[in-house]
C-alpha cells in the first residue's frame, strides 16, 4: 500500500514537472508570440493607413464619418484626402458623373496620387418594384454604382501609373442575397459586387489591391435617408437599422481588412451570414423564405 502510495506521489510529481517545465512555458511562448505577431500586424496597418493619402466618400455621416476618424484622426466633409493629416473636404454628387469626373480631378490636382479609395458613400430604398417609378431605380443605381465607379475610373489611370493603390467598395449584405422591398439597393450593390471582382482580377498585375465590404445592418442614418418608390425620402429608422452593429465597430473592421490588403470581407451577424450561404446552397429554401417574408411585410404595412 505504502509503495503504490509513493508511486502515485512520484507520478503527480512527473506531472507537475511536465507542467511548469513543458505545458507552462508553451503556453507562455505561443501567447507571446500571438501577441507579437497582432502587435507587428497591427503596426503595419497603422504605417499603412497614416502613411496613406486617403479618399473617403461620405464622410459626413455614419460608416464614413467613423472611417474618416481612426484612420486619418481628423473630421471630413463629403469627401477628403490627407498626408499631411490636413483634411480636405470636396463636396460633390456621386449621382451627377461631371462633378464625380471634376471632383477627381480636382484631388489629383491638390495631392498629385490618391493612395486608398474607400466608395464609401450610398443611399438605401424602400419599395415595391411595380410601384417605383424607374427615375428612382436610376437615381439609387447612380448613386450607389454610376458615382462610385466614375470615381474609380478617373481614379485609376494614376494608381496604375504609380502602380500602387487600393480601391475599397462598401457594398451590402445585400449585393450578395436580395430581400424584398429594396430592388433598386440590392440591385446596386449586386452590380458593385461584380464590378469591383472584375477590376480585383484586372488591377492584380499593377499591384493595385481592392477590397469589397459586405456588411449587415449598421446604426446610422441610412434608413432615415432612404429613397422611396416616388422619389421621397422614407424618413424612418427602422428597428433593423437600430439595432445593427455601431458604425465604430464596422470601421474598425474595414480598416483592419485595408490594413490587411483582404480582398472581401462580409460583417455581418449569424442570420445575415447563414442567409448569404443559405441563397448559395439551397437557393429554392431561400427563395421561399424571402416570398414569406413580402407576404408578412405587405400583411404589417396592410397593402
Ligand atoms: N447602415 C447600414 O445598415 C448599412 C450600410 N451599408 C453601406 O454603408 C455605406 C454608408 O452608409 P451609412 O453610413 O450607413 O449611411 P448614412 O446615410 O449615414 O451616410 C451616407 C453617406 O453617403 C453620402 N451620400 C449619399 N448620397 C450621396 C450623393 N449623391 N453624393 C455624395 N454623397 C452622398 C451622404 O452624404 P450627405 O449626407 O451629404 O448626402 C452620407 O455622408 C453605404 O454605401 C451603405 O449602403 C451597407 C450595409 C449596411
Ligand atoms: C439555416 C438557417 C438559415 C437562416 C437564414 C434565413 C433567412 C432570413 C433572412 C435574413 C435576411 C437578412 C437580410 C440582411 C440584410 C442586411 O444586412 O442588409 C444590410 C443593409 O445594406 C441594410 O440596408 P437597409 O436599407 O435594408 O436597411
Amino acid at each position: 500500500l505504502s509503495s503504490c502510495g509513493s508511486r502515485k506521489t512520484v507520478q503527480k510529481g512527473k506531472l507537475m514537472d511536465f507542467t511548469s517545465t513543458v505545458i507552462v512555458p508553451l503556453l507562455f511562448g505561443s501567447l507571446g508570440i500571438f501577441a507579437l505577431f497582432r502587435l507587428l500586424q497591427w503596426m503595419r496597418m497603422r504605417a499603412y493607413l497614416q502613411e496613406a493619402v486617403v479618399v473617403i466618400t461620405g464622410a459626413t455621416s455614419g460608416l464614413g464619418k467613423e472611417l474618416a476618424h481612426p484612420a486619418l484622426n481628423c473630421i471630413l466633409l463629403t469627401l477628403v484626402y490627407s498626408q499631411t493629416h490636413e483634411p480636405h473636404p470636396v463636396v460633390f454628387d456621386l449621382s451627377d458623373t461631371k462633378s464625380v469626373v471634376n471632383a477627381a480631378e480636382e484631388i489629383l490636382k491638390a495631392l498629385g496620387h490618391v493612395d486608398i479609395l474607400i466608395n464609401n458613400a450610398g443611399i438605401s430604398f424602400r419599395g415595391t418594384i411595380v410601384d417605383t417609378g424607374l427615375d428612382v431605380d436610376k437615381k439609387v443605381m447612380e448613386t450607389n454604382y454610376f458615382g462610385p465607379i466614375a470615381l474609380t475610373k478617373a481614379l485609376l489611370p494614376s494608381m496604375i501609373k504609380r502602380r500602387q493603390g487600393h480601391i475599397v467598395a462598401i457594398s451590402s449584405v445585400q449585393g450578395k442575397i436580395s430581400i424584398p422591398f429594396r430592388s433598386a439597393y440590392a440591385a446596386s450593390k449586386h452590380a458593385t459586387q461584380a464590378f469591383f471582382d472584375c477590376l480585383r482580377a484586372e488591377v492584380e498585375q499593377y499591384d493595385i489591391e481592392v477590397t469589397v465590404v459586405s456588411p449587415g445592418y449598421i446604426q446610422t442614418n441610412l434608413s432615415l435617408n432612404a429613397v422611396t418608390a416616388d422619389g421621397s425620402r422614407y424618413g424612418v429608422m427602422d428597428k433593423s437599422t437600430a439595432e445593427g452593429q455601431t458604425a465604430a465597430e464596422v470601421a474598425q473592421v474595414v480598416l483592419n481588412a485595408v490594413g490587411q490588403k483582404k480582398k472581401e470581407v462580409l460583417v455581418a451577424g449569424l442570420t445575415p451570414c447563414l442567409a448569404v450561404y443559405l441563397r448559395n446552397l439551397c437557393p429554392r429554401l431561400f427563395f421561399t423564405l424571402m416570398a414569406s417574408r413580402a407576404k408578412k411585410e405587405r400583411k404589417v404595412k396592410g397593402s
